[in-house]
């Protein structure tokens, strides 16, 4: 800026600033842009959220299912304009494969379920519905300029083999609860709902074409970014007149008649299920994705900072894409859930809990001679299922306290000549103090007593 000059003359000038920075040796402390460290404190977040996600699904009888992070480019190769395809982190790798760190996991839930169907008869060799759940690494490749990430780890749950609602509401209702367990109310977040299905006869009505159904939906799912007169511009340059279904967008959200019979279940049985208050219907919701088919969601944090917190929907001919035409019976329905607004939305709103190190005991040697004592009841201690922290050095008490403090430890075990020579070790409480002296409570345990305490 200071120096003026075009766009040109200035990435001539940030180029040249990063070649000098590639010469500091500090630049290779970070990791690749866009991407993410997890150290133990961030680590002890990540792994609570993903618990309370396991949680979930678990509650809700998914099975964990896992598959590699790179896929062939060919598996999410669409023609309908989606963003998730046109941002893919591909390349070409030393056999010549194309391949793509995945984008999403569903193609892959699809892989994994073709793998195990008769693509000649469609049938499918495991039992239905599958319910499955898998926290994936998903990757796009933004621009830097953007400044957006590049990689985000993405809850999916998915139903296979149930073509009712009664597979929506399993959906939302686990994603219920993982607000709930969260202490998120629908105070705090809502999930728009809507029938794609609502949308599709009005644009048959329109005389659209049905292979354009989808590119309309990716198009119309740019509504909040780029306004009704950014939708109409690019409907009309595929050709379709924008007001039909501008005017389907807007419909009365208050009026229960236009809902549609799917919609009208899924409500009555989250409303049996004690989750219809999370719900709202939202005609305008598509989602971005052209393989859904019926059913969409989104979930959303209702001061509408943020951007959408979860989104899915049904999509129940992706199989017969890749499976082929004997595979157009197996309906499908899911939801993808990102690890990045949710922790925005909870530490907004003060929910992440405070996350300490926590070990059993910390045991410490009074001085190298006691090293060996120590390898014999840090042992011991951890046959009885206690977490152990071996001091690796010699330690006084103050010292050994500290320790015990930064390791958050419940307790210090004291290996000292005297002691040992009796076959005692000095256990200390650090939780709780002797309520005559203000000390930590201290008592010299026999050895073989150490599984008790
Ligand atoms: N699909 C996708 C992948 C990675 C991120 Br970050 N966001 C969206």
């Amino acid at each position: 800026e200071r120096l003026g000059g075009g766009s040109k003359t200035r990435k001539a000038i940030e180029a040249a600033i990063a070649a000098a920075n590639k010469e500091d040796p500090t630049f290779l402390l970070e990791p690749p842009s866009g991407t993410r460290d997890f150290e133990p404190a961030d680590m002890r977040v990540r792994s609570w959220l993903f618990k309370k996600m396991k949680d979930a699904a678990v509650a809700f009888s998914f099975k964990e299912y896992d598959a590699p992070v790179l896929e062939s480019v060919a598996l999410f190769e669409r023609k309908a304009g989606e963003e998730i395809t046109q941002q893919m982190y591909n390349f070409t790798d030393k056999d010549g494969e194309r391949v793509a760190l995945r984008p999403e996991m569903t193609p892959t839930l699809a892989r994994l379920v073709l793998k195990n169907t008769n693509l000649a008869t469609g049938e499918v060799r495991v039992p239905l519905p599958l319910k499955w759940f898998s926290i994936p690494q998903c990757w796009r490749f933004e621009t830097t300029q953007r400044g957006r990430k590049r990689e985000h780890y993405q809850w999916n749950m998915d139903i296979v083999g149930e073509k009712s609602v009664t597979a929506e509401v399993e959906l939302l209702g686990a994603m219920c609860y993982f607000f709930r367990s969260l202490g998120l109310t629908e105070e705090d977040v809502r999930i728009r709902v809507n029938d794609r299905k609502l949308l599709d006869k009005t644009m048959k009505d329109a005389g659209v074409p049905e292979e354009l159904f989808s590119r309309v939906c990716v198009v119309v799912d740019k509504l909040d970014k780029i306004g009704a007169d950014g939708v109409a511009e690019m409907l009309s340059e595929l050709g379709i007149s924008p007001e039909p279904i501008l005017q389907t967008l807007a419909a009365c959200r208050e009026d229960d008649s236009s809902l549609g019979e799917d919609v009208e279940l899924l409500f009555d049985l989250a409303e049996a299920y004690g989750f219809r208050e999370f719900l709202v219907f939202d005609p305008s919701v598509v989602r971005g994705l052209a393989y859904y088919t019926g059913i969409v969601f989104e979930a959303f944090d209702r001061k509408g900072e943020l951007r959408a917190i979860a989104g899915g929907g049904r999509y129940d001919k992706l199989l017969e894409l890749y499976g082929g035409a004997k595979c157009r019976q197996i309906p499908c329905v899911g939801f993808g859930f990102g690890d990045c607004v949710i922790l925005e939305l909870l530490d907004d709103k003060r929910l992440v809990p405070e996350l300490k190190p926590e070990v059993d005991f910390v045991v410490c040697p009074f001085s190298r001679k006691e090293q060996t004592a120590v390898a014999m009841v840090a042992s011991k201690l951890r046959e009885s299922g206690f977490s152990v922290d071996v001091a690796l050095s010699p330690r006084k008490a103050r010292a050994a306290f500290d320790l015990a403090n930064r390791a958050g430890a419940r307790m210090v075990a004291f290996v000292a000549p005297d002691e040992w020579s009796r076959g005692l070790v000095r256990v200390k409480d650090m939780l709780h103090k002797d309520s005559t002296t203000g000390e930590a409570k201290q008592r010299d345990v026999p050895f073989s007593d150490l599984p008790n305490l």
